[in-house]
């Protein structure tokens, strides 16, 4: 059990602060982890059941906060982008209403060494596949986000839009405003999407994650969270951020999880540059085109069928897409074709751990995280029938 550490006067500050606002807290408190920056440590031996957090919905920051409303941002800005402008206007503001959780947040330099947005472009290009597509569709919202809000800024650098931007990313729970009236959601209740549904909670977001941790749970009241077993005291509570993988994780949040029950990887930079005009069309049509997920216990339905384009008679395919035969009699051979392309993933990993290794750039935190991505993988490729590769 790692060593739950004192939390520091700035948080004890914001306990006393959050208390006064009406949030309850029971049985619990901030500490320091290292690896983890702050989180949530049991204060006394608790029991499964027990509530230990309820953060009532008017101290939650979302775009029907009057604080945010105040602003009167534009409606073309995204829900991300009028709470990072929110932020920015909040650390400008001398009399800031939050100033006391915004200091219990990490710094601009922490997001500088964990967040993969802002690595160096080497160490970025080392990033596994998937985790670099995240990475290209996470920077394309940001500048996308930036250009919006910009001129709502004028005293603010694109640095300090981003630093604003990633505490919204990291810090927000799923919220889809179950105690607003409808002629205040941003878009009708039936059409809102996750990315609609952000808001920030006050000591809530001193958790950390983990793939088996308590389940936040809201409805029009707030929030709240109740321990999933019994707790020693001293242990460290976690909740879940839901079931992610590690580059997912990695990407959004900065971290990876070892073990992580939900993490799997993709043959795709394998697969794709593999397949001809014809069978790309093909794939498309069927929609079987792309996400080849690899996990331990194996390769998804969708590289199943890709393989089985590449490899058998067009008739066997599409009797196997098409649900008229469970393709096990071609299984010997399939397989037989997938332990070839994760032998060649297992290449693919060994070499890009080298590569990382080898790097004379790039902070020793990030590299390390970056090599343990790459065994992970190749644990996952092993599991998978891959052979060679690394353990996380
Ligand atoms: C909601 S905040 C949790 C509190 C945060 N640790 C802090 O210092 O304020 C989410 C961030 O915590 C860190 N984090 C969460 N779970 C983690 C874990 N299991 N291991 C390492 N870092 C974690 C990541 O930096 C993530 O972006």
């Amino acid at each position: 059990m790692a060593a739950a550490l004192p939390p520091g006067e700035i948080h004890d500050t914001f306990v006393k602060w959050a208390s006064s606002q009406g949030i309850l807290m029971n049985g619990v408190a901030p500490a320091k982890f290292v690896g983890r920056g702050m989180g949530i440590v049991a204060a006394r031996d608790l029991k499964k059941g027990e509530r230990l957090v309820l953060v009532p919905a008017k101290t939650l920051i979302s775009i029907d906060s009057a604080a945010v409303r105040k602003h009167k941002f534009p409606s073309n800005l995204s829900i991300h982008a009028r709470l990072a402008a929110f932020l920015v206007k909040e650390y400008e503001e001398k009399e800031s209403g939050h100033r006391l959780w915004q200091e219990c947040w990490p710094s601009e330099e922490d997001f500088k060494s964990i967040m993969p947005l802002n690595w160096g472009e080497k160490l970025q290009e080392l990033l596994p596949g998937p985790a670099k597509d995240l990475l290209s569709a996470q920077k394309a919202k940001l500048a996308k986000d930036w250009r919006a809000a910009q001129p709502l800024l004028p005293s603010t650098t694109f640095s300090f839009f981003t630093y604003a931007w990633l505490i919204v990313n990291t810090r927000c729970f799923y919220w889809d405003y179950p105690n607003v009236p409808a002629a205040r959601l941003p878009r009708k209740r039936q059409s809102l999407t996750a990315d609609d549904c952000y808001a920030m909670c006050p000591f809530l977001d001193y958790f950390n994650h983990a793939d088996q941790g308590c389940e936040p749970k809201y409805d029009s009241k707030g929030y709240t969270v109740t321990t999933n077993r019994d707790y020693k005291a001293g242990e460290e509570i976690y909740v879940s951020y839901g079931a992610h993988t590690n580059d997912f994780l990695l990407v959004e949040y900065g971290f990876i999880l070892s073990p992580n029950a939900a993490d799997t990887t993709t043959l795709d930079a394998l697969l794709l540059p593999s397949l001809p005009a014809s069978a790309i069309s093909t794939l498309k049509e069927d929609g079987f085109y792309g996400t080849y997920t690899l996990s331990p216990a194996g390769a998804c339905h969708r590289t199943q069928a890709a393989l089985r384009l590449l490899h058998l008679p067009p008739r066997r395919y599409v009797a196997f897409v098409s649900g008229a035969d469970d393709g096990a009699g071609d299984q010997a051979l399939i397989d037989a074709q997938l332990r070839t392309l994760l032998e060649a993933y297992q290449r693919v990993v060994m070499q890009a751990a080298e590569e990382v290794e080898g790097l004379g750039i790039g902070g020793l935190e990030q590299k390390e995280m970056l090599v343990q991505r790459w065994r992970q993988i190749g644990a996952i490729v092993k599991g998978a029938g891959g052979g060679g590769g690394g353990g996380a």
